[in-house]
């Protein structure tokens, strides 16, 4: 892809504890965590991790609770200080920032939006969307004005002058993202923004989230350690365990061909259907299958497909451009619900 990354990360470390930079690049370096721990009284939260975040996608950090994902995206605006490793932000090293420059790149270009968002009690809506334009120093009209924009935004019209108590948790929710969005950094950093959620307000707020990174092409970091909503939110997914990342890729990557044992009992559940794509299921068409059967885009779900196929009772045809590049049947429909393996179902 051609696109610079906005962030791009390598060899990064985190090491918690006693004389913690003897660790990276030493045989303890190889140990496994709890004889690491048990030898050194150290904890290797981020290992040894490379990764580019690239302009405009929602790059998703999963792992269950203590792989290291908070550590990991704090390390990016030096929340946290790495231990060793290399971070830029457009180009620039973050490691040699100064203080102020620090300020900057978290107030400006790399906010932080945390599970729980900070709202001032006292404040209205409007002014706790504005409290970041404030802190930027913007003039009192100027700051409403925008902080208005975003309230609509989040469809929360009509509520600007209410008390954070007088709204419900997915309203506040609203204005916590509103005040992220009205700082308009190039990249927002959101830390299990919905885990206290109940459900049904938590797939709204995913949804919110997924119709302003539509909207707006905003480049996003999130971490998450619920699989359903990495696979709903993300572009590209970093799947870590024990502070490293053991699969970096798309949804349909990584429930489609799973690095190891780890990730494939990881996605084991999901309904592969609902992310697996026409693409990767079709074969190429035979002379007589280009002009008959449904027509559907090479992004549809296979369960998309399926749907077209039960209604018309034909293979169906995957087109592009008005070309057809290949044909899904009944029986590759089939293998990808089943789980076959693309090179077994070829056989
Ligand atoms: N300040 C700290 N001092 C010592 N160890 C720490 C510190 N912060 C985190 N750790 C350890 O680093 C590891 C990774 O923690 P981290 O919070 O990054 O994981 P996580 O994947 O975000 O977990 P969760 O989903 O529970 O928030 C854990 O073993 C944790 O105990």
């Amino acid at each position: 892809m051609s696109t610079p990354p906005v962030f791009s990360v390598s060899d990064l470390w985190k090491v918690f504890g006693p004389k913690a930079d003897r660790v990276p690049g030493s045989e303890l370096a190889e140990l496994p965590p709890a004889e690491l721990r048990e030898r050194t009284g150290c904890t290797a939260a981020v290992r040894d991790v490379s990764f580019d975040v690239r302009k405009g996608e929602v790059f998703v950090v999963m792992g269950l609770s203590g792989s290291g994902k908070s550590t990991l995206v704090r390390c990016l605006t030096r929340l946290v200080e790495p231990t060793s490793g290399s971070i830029a932000i457009d180009g620039e090293d973050v490691l040699s920032m100064d203080r102020a420059r620090l300020r900057e790149l978290r107030r400006h270009r790399a906010s932080m939006v945390f599970q729980h968002f900070g709202l001032l009690p006292h404040r209205s809506v409007l002014d706790n969307v504005a409290y970041g334009l404030e802190i930027q120093g913007v003039p009192r009209a100027e700051r409403r004005a925008k902080a208005a924009e975003f309230v609509a935004k989040v469809g929360l019209d009509g509520m600007e002058s209410r008390r954070p108590a007088q709204l419900s948790g997915g309203q506040q929710q609203r204005v916590g993202l509103a005040r992220a969005l009205a700082v308009d950094p190039e990249v927002l950093l959101f830390d299990e923004p919905f885990s206290a959620l109940d459900p049904l307000i938590r797939r709204d707020m995913q949804e919110e989230v997924v119709r302003l990174h539509r909207e707006e092409g905003r480049t996003m970091v999130f971490i998450t350690h619920d699989l359903s909503e990495a696979l709903k939110l993300g572009d590209r997914i970093a799947l870590m365990r024990d502070g490293r990342i053991v699969q970096l890729g798309t949804p349909e990557e990584i429930v489609g061909s799973p690095a190891d044992d780890y990730v494939r009992d990881f996605v084991r559940d999901v309904p592969r259907e609902q992310i697996m794509t026409v693409r990767t299921a079709m074969r190429p068409a035979l002379a007589d299958e280009t002009e008959e059967g449904p027509a559907i885009g090479p992004d549809a779900t296979v369960f998309e497909a399926i749907e077209a196929v039960a209604r018309s009772g034909a293979s169906a045809r995957v087109m592009q451009d008005g070309r057809c590049l290949g044909v899904v049947d009944h029986a590759a429909l089939l293998n990808v619900v089943a789980g076959v393996p693309a090179a077994k179902a070829a056989a």
